[in-house]
């Protein structure tokens, strides 16, 4: 009889047989691929693969699991996914691997070349991916013939785990990936032509809305903005995209409206682009003239995809048009900005998910204070004229410079002093390419801004002392008036008495 140890050894022995065997499996798979010519390396491939399986797969723990390309007619999601996920495990020690670049996306893509090799962890179970591409002897050329598939390896005990986490983890970091990799969308009504991709799960966008990438390189590091607002914003828009559970449980639609104000060129279109470009929304830019009746905004924004931002610019100038009636009849069924908002709630606690709302203005004093009431837009964000940490923002941003000893601080006062817009001063850091020039350019329009100030001031108050001696001699003037009508009086008592 075999004592314990002895028992153990053996196993041991021929585990790690069986382990080199498996590690000489994987080399000679390597260097068959570079060594023997193309047209026998599948062969030569696939027959030491059943050899060595016929002898060793009873040692073996390890298990199997084949991932299509294709289930039927439809793509394998799984494998979708797992061509996505493995881009981010091909590592320096890969030494082939496929590289190419699809015009709607914004990086180059690598993926596995036939018969490598890639190994990932997950919760420290090691798994290996290996890329199989079956070209059928008999119909080379026929690229419809080709099957390709991932074998995805890995010990059985972890079967449940693989199969109940670690497929789910790829699919999501897949998705992830996905939209990180997206071209953002601006979509309007008139727009002539579509360029899209499209992986928008089935929505049908033709006749209403045309698109084009977004193509807006800022970003929220780029707004010369409030930090503390800025801030705010990002952790609103991050709390939004969160809560998913809790729209559903309190029975509201997802749907978050922000309202954006202030002069022209102080950054609420680049405000926008910016929160579409950190959320990977698209852009759906509303221009409410451009509707004619109720039964076209609902079909306007029903053909709107979710995750995504609708954008109603200048609503001042939108106002007039939204209190006439929409429909000529009934004569009560007007439109209005806070009557299209219920009727947003309404539409999208059914079939909306993500959809955020915008509307832009210049002057907020003008716009119907129903729309003004809490509740209806979630935060009103005031853009504001430029101020010394904005500055500090455009100058990285235009310039890439952190400061200049003489020009920063006197910039910085003067922008304290005058009223510009972040837009004015980019515009002006752009006129040259050489720093000093730049700056210098900004000093002389501060300071054109402030004397064209004071001298309104001036104006102003010149006109307001014109105004008091206007008031006062019109006042001496009624006075005498005044006085002559009592003598008046006084005159014509006196004179009714005597004749008495
Ligand atoms: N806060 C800002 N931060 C960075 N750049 C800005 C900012 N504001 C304006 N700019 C620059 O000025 C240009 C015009 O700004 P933008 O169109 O965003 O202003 P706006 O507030 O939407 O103006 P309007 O009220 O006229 O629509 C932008 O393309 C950008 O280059
Ligand atoms: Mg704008």
């Amino acid at each position: 009889m075999q004592s314990f140890g002895e028992v153990q050894s053996m196993a041991s022995n021929i585990f790690s047989a069986y382990a080199s065997v498996a590690a000489s499996m994987m080399l000679f798979r390597s260097l068959a691929h570079d060594v023997i010519p193309e047209p026998l390396k599948s062969y030569i491939i696939s027959a030491f693969t059943r050899i060595f399986s016929y002898f060793f797969a009873p040692l073996s723990t390890q298990i199997t699991m084949v991932v299509d390309e294709n289930t039927g007619m439809t793509r394998n999601q799984i494998y979708e996914s797992a061509e996505i996920y493995l881009h981010t495990k091909i590592n320096p020690n890969t030494k082939r691997f496929k590289v190419s670049k699809n015009p709607k996306k914004k990086s180059i893509s690598l993926s596995m070349e036939k018969d490598e090799v890639v190994t990932d962890t997950y919760n420290n179970i090691e798994l290996t991916w290996q890329f199989v591409l079956e070209v059928p002897e008999n119909s080379k050329n026929s690229f419809q013939s080709e099957k390709r598939y991932f074998e995805l390896s890995f010990d059985k005990q972890h079967r449940e785990t693989v199969l109940n986490e670690y497929l789910h983890f790829i699919m999501q970091k897949a998705k992830e990936l996905r939209e990180k990799d997206r071209n953002v969308k601006l979509y309007t009504r008139d727009c002539p032509y579509s360029d899209s991709d499209d992986d928008d799960g089935g929505r049908n966008v033709s006749g209403v809305w045309g698109s084009v990438n977004l193509d807006h390189p800022v970003t929220f590091e780029k707004l010369a903005m409030n930090p503390q607002l800025k801030e705010q914003i990002i952790d609103d828009l991050d709390r939004f995209v969160r809560r998913k559970e809790y729209y559903k449980k309190v029975g509201k639609a997802w749907k978050r409206g922000y309202l954006l104000y202030g002069p022209p060129g102080t950054g609420k279109s680049s405000l926008i682009a910016a929160m579409a470009n950190y959320l990977k929304f698209d852009i759906y830019d509303l221009e409410l003239t451009s509707l004619y009746s109720n039964a076209e905004l609902k079909r306007t924004l029903l053909s709107t995809a979710n995750r995504s931002i609708i954008v109603i610019e200048d609503i001042d100038c939108n106002a007039p048009m939204l209190n006439r009636d929409v429909e000529p009849e009934p004569s009560d069924n007007k439109l209005t900005l806070s009557g299209l908002l219920n009727f947003m709630d309404g539409l999208w606690s059914n079939c909306g998910d993500e959809r955020i709302i915008i509307f832009t203005t210049n002057h907020k004093e003008k716009i119907d204070p129903a729309l003004l009431r809490p509740g209806r837009m979630d935060m009103h964000i005031h853009m504001s004229y430029c101020t010394p940490a904005g500055f500090d923002v455009l100058a990285l941003n235009y310039l890439a410079i952190h400061d200049h000893p003489r020009l920063f601080p006197e910039i910085k006062d003067l922008i304290q002093e005058v009223q510009v817009t972040p837009a004015e001063i980019a515009e002006h850091l752009m006129r040259n390419e050489n720093a000093e020039p730049a700056l210098e350019g900004v000093v002389d329009l501060l300071k054109r801004k402030k004397a064209e100030a004071n001298e309104e001031n001036i104006n102003k108050k010149a006109k307001a002392g014109i105004e008091v001696k206007g008031e006062a001699k019109k006042e001496a003037k009624m006075e005498k008036i005044v006085k002559s009508l009592k003598s008046f009086r006084k005159n014509s008592r006196r004179g009714k008495s005597k004749r008495m």
